[in-house]
């Protein structure tokens, strides 16, 4: 059974209701709400599995959530979450199930995907991959020259790289410090040349790491090493001692010269963005061991159950989504930012640009037909405080509404005097400030206290003046741990579901990102052709012909 949101939601009549409540939300004022009713803060906060979202600060009343929630429903949603934990093909461009919840069902759960059950599967692949962790951290796994592997090189780019990432850093805390890390993702070769100089051959073991084992950057720099590895001494014999690969195309990675015993299976069910879940995650259990990687599946594992389970009104994924849906459609918000006040969290914002934009950057519905309203914003941030001295004066004076999600950890890992309260002290007078601004009436008074000319007071005012009744999410956790990182990021990936069953749009697909690969492969014919061929426009072919005249060495 194929799941798929069969109108067109613009016309659904919940959509429609909400155009018109829009209309009356224009004079809504935050403050005010939350003076009328004193219940707001808790009336609209959501906690689970040590995550609270306080989602009060939002230019919503219990009128606006009930029409989000009848869209919701009239987007037949529960249908759609059924669809997706059952294993329905819907993603449909591919025919294929999106079953990344299944990497986090406990072992003694089964789920039959064409009679076979892919829980086994998927402990089968956690089994082998804690064999191999076991044996790098316990000093068995050696390198050409017997020594103990003490650098770990993820090569792989996108979903084969930014979830690990993602996970490497954020649980630095819980690190058993057997090996240190890195990732190689860009073609750049600057960046191979960097991190080479950083390595020992010797001790450095490397994970291709590649749904696909197709993908342009990461083929290039896993030739790029294994010719680094035979010029520093290591031989062809032993090169199967510094590789292994996580990959659903087995036949590939053994052509590459991988050996079969240090393949670890990806499936086609996985989407490579949702995909930190399964072996692809190695880097994440050989930095933290795998009962904290197992911890981290286990929160994701809870909100899986959270989303299923809870009422629509207090289930956290389809809240923020629906939320984010009321200002694209009704408010015509062009993005979203998402700001961890958390050092650790410093590429969470890089990890939502692809699960978010990968999946609901999309322009048409299901059945192909044009959507006619707009689908999923720009995401961007960066961790706080940073923020707060560069780009928050666009988030709080700017002429755009942005939401922004504000997303902080009680409890600091590495608390120093009282730098942790400093930074949730921070975190809230942002979320405030974009609420409450300063109004004129307080500008002009500050300024007429500090001396000022009524003259001085007109000309400034405007400038000083913040608005304020700017959107915000509050997303706080006890602290970070593996369980509530597994929780949050599940969190975020529900939240592009849901969007994506409300836009009616496929967030399983990446048709868009193949035409670069398609052009990049021409383009390179023609930079290596020495005789002028055209390309099929006037300003590649200037590009080229200016990269051919002042190249000043010729590539190998
Ligand atoms: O894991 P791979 O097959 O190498 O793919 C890596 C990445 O490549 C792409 O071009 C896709 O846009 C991404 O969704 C994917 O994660």
């Amino acid at each position: 059974m194929h799941y798929q949101n069969p109108r067109n939601s613009s016309q659904l009549p919940a959509w429609l209701a909400l155009q018109t409540h829009r209309l009356q939300m224009n004079n809504f004022n935050m403050q005010a709400a939350f003076t009328a009713h004193p219940q707001r803060f808790s009336k609209f906060s959501i906690e689970h599995e040590g995550v609270v979202l306080d989602f009060s600060k939002n230019l919503i009343d219990e009128q606006t959530l009930q029409l989000l929630i009848q869209l919701a429903q009239q987007c037949q949603l529960d249908s759609a979450i059924a669809a997706m934990f059952r294993g329905d093909c819907i993603n449909s461009t591919e025919q294929r199930p999106a079953l990344h919840a299944a990497l986090r069902m406990p072992a003694d759960k089964q789920l039959l995907l064409d009679g076979v059950d892919i829980v086994a599967q998927v402990q089968q692949a956690h089994a082998k991959m804690h064999n191999l962790v076991e044996q790098v951290h316990s000093g068995s796994w050696l390198g050409y020259t017997g020594k103990r592997i003490t650098d770990v090189v993820n090569i792989g780019i996108g979903g084969s790289f930014l979830g690990p990432q993602l996970a490497v850093e954020a649980l630095q805390p819980f690190s058993l410090n057997k090996v240190n890390c890195h990732f190689l993702a860009n073609i750049d070769s600057s960046a191979f040349y960097q991190l080479s100089r950083q390595l020992d051959p010797e001790t450095t073991l490397f994970i291709i790491s590649s749904k696909s084992f197709g993908t342009l950057e990461t083929l290039k720099n896993a030739l790029a090493v294994r010719q680094w590895l035979l010029n520093l001494g290591c031989s062809t014999a032993d090169l199967s001692k510094h590789f292994v690969a996580v990959s659903s195309n087995t036949d590939k990675a053994i052509e590459f010269g991988i050996d079969p015993a240090n393949i670890l299976p990806m499936w086609d069910w996985v989407g490579g963005r949702y995909s930190l879940w399964s072996a692809i995650g190695l880097p994440i259990a050989l930095t933290v061991g795998m009962d904290n990687f197992k911890q981290m599946l286990a929160g994701a594992h809870s909100m899986d159950q959270h989303f299923q389970q809870a009422p629509f009104a207090e289930n956290m994924p389809v809240i923020m989504a629906l939320l984010g849906v009321w200002y694209v459609n009704f408010w015509g918000a062009r993005s979203q930012a998402v700001l961890p006040y958390d050092n650790y969290l410093q590429s969470l914002p890089d990890y939502l640009q692809q699960l978010d934009m990968e999946s609901n950057g999309k322009q048409v519905r299901h059945d192909g037909s044009p959507l006619g309203y707009d689908s999923g914003p720009v995401i961007w941030g960066n961790i706080g405080t940073n923020g707060q001295h560069a780009y928050h004066q666009l988030l709080l004076q700017g002429s755009q509404l942005i939401p922004a999600d504000f997303i902080i950890a009680v409890n600091s890992q590495n608390p120093i005097a009282d730098h942790q309260q400093w930074l949730y002290a921070n975190c809230l007078s942002q979320s405030q400030a974009l609420m409450c601004g300063k109004k004129r009436q307080a500008v002009e008074d500050e300024l007429r206290e500090k001396g000022c000319t009524e003259d001085e007071i007109l000309r400034l005012a405007p400038h000083k003046e913040i608005l304020g009744n700017r959107p915000s999410n509050s997303l706080i956790l006890d602290q970070l741990d593996p369980k509530r990182l597994g929780a949050l990021i599940a969190l975020y990936e529900h939240k592009v579901y849901v969007q994506s069953v409300i836009w009616g749009v496929n967030a399983f697909d990446q048709w868009g990102v193949e035409l670069g690969k398609e052009l990049g492969d021409k383009i390179y014919q023609l930079l290596n052709q020495p005789q002028k061929q055209a390309a099929t426009d006037a300003s590649t072919q200037g590009l080229i012909k200016l990269y051919k005249d002042k190249l000043t060495s010729s590539p190998p």
